[in-house]
């Protein structure tokens, strides 16, 4: 069976600066989370997948067709959905005529079923009530909501959503991981995030980024279990822990080899197991 997503040694250059080099991966349905600091080139991975971006070098190919080739990559494009970082809205809309919009540019002809579609999407993301009201006077976590709406229009193969729970409060949160864990089902669903706790919910698959190169690429519980017996809690910060902060309850988090005096082991999670994997490629990094 043809792989929905492959890249094959792709490389992305800005100038003399390579945003993503020379990664490798093969994508199935299910969902995918995208985890790496500022810069590391998950924003332009994922609009090399989405065909927004062409490749510097390597090969890309989704649903086994190539975006160089310009009929693929329309074929490629009516069965993707694409929510961008930055989604440039027309303010003057309302919500239902942004989607509808959309939907007309996508090539849905006839109103009616069109129509059932636009209220589809605004309801799974809890829109359904605000389909009247101007994009300007939408709230920022209802516009984001509003872009992935858009995004789930035609229930795509594929759905490459850059940061889709960025400024959602924890209800409507929770309410997307159910709508996007139900797609994964048949579709695969490609998400960067900075919400390690998203990534933990939602994806069995977690892709590591830094400095363009891929640095974990494999499952959530297996880089969770990379950072047990790691884990310190104690009342003083470890100064030879590579990753350390200060706690709301007062103690001390430490991501160390070893036991800092008077230390309680703890369960890790996938933001420990996160910041050890950054702790080992990165200059230390102190909070408190
Ligand atoms: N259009 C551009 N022109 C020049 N450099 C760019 C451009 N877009 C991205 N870059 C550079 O490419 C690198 C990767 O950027 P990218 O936006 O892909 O990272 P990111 O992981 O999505 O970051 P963030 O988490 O901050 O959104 C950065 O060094 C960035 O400065």
């Amino acid at each position: 069976m043809t792989a929905t997503v492959e890249l094959d040694e792709v490389g992305r250059r800005y100038g003399a600066t390579w945003a993503v080099d020379a990664v490798s991966l093969t994508l199935e349905p299910g969902v995918v989370g995208l985890l790496g600091p500022n810069g590391a080139g998950k924003t332009t991975l994922l609009r090399m997948i989405a065909t927004a971006l062409a490749p510097s070098r390597g090969r890309l190919s989704v649903f086994g067709l190539d975006p160089a080739l310009p009929r693929q990559r329309t074929e490629i494009r009516r069965r993707l959905g694409y929510l961008p970082q930055e989604v440039g809205f027309p303010r003057g809309f309302t919500a239902f005529a942004f989607v509808d919009y959309v939907a007309v540019l996508k090539e849905w002809t006839a109103p009616g079923p069109r129509h059932a579609e636009v209220r589809r999407v605004l309801e799974a993301v809890n829109l359904g009530g605000l389909g009247g009201k101007r994009v300007r006077a939408l709230s920022g976590g209802q516009r984001r909501r509003l872009g992935l709406a858009q995004a789930l229009l035609g229930s795509p193969g594929l759905l490459v959503l850059d940061e889709p729970t960025a400024g959602l409060d924890p209800e409507q949160r929770a309410a997307l991981r159910t709508v996007l864990a139900e797609l994964g089902r048949t579709a695969l669903v490609v998400l960067s995030t900075h919400q390690t706790d998203d990534v933990a919910a939602l994806c069995e698959r977690v892709v590591v980024l830094d400095g363009g190169r891929i640095r974990y690429d494999g499952g959530v519980t297996q880089l969770v279990e990379r950072a047990a017996g790691r884990v310190w809690l104690a009342d003083q910060p470890d100064p030879d822990a590579p990753v350390s902060w200060r706690t709301g309850t007062g103690r001390y988090r430490n991501l160390a080899e070893h036991a800092p005096a008077g230390a309680e082991l703890v369960e890790p999670s996938l933001e420990d197991a996160y910041l050890l994997l950054r702790g080992q490629s990165a200059a230390p990094a102190r909070m408190s």
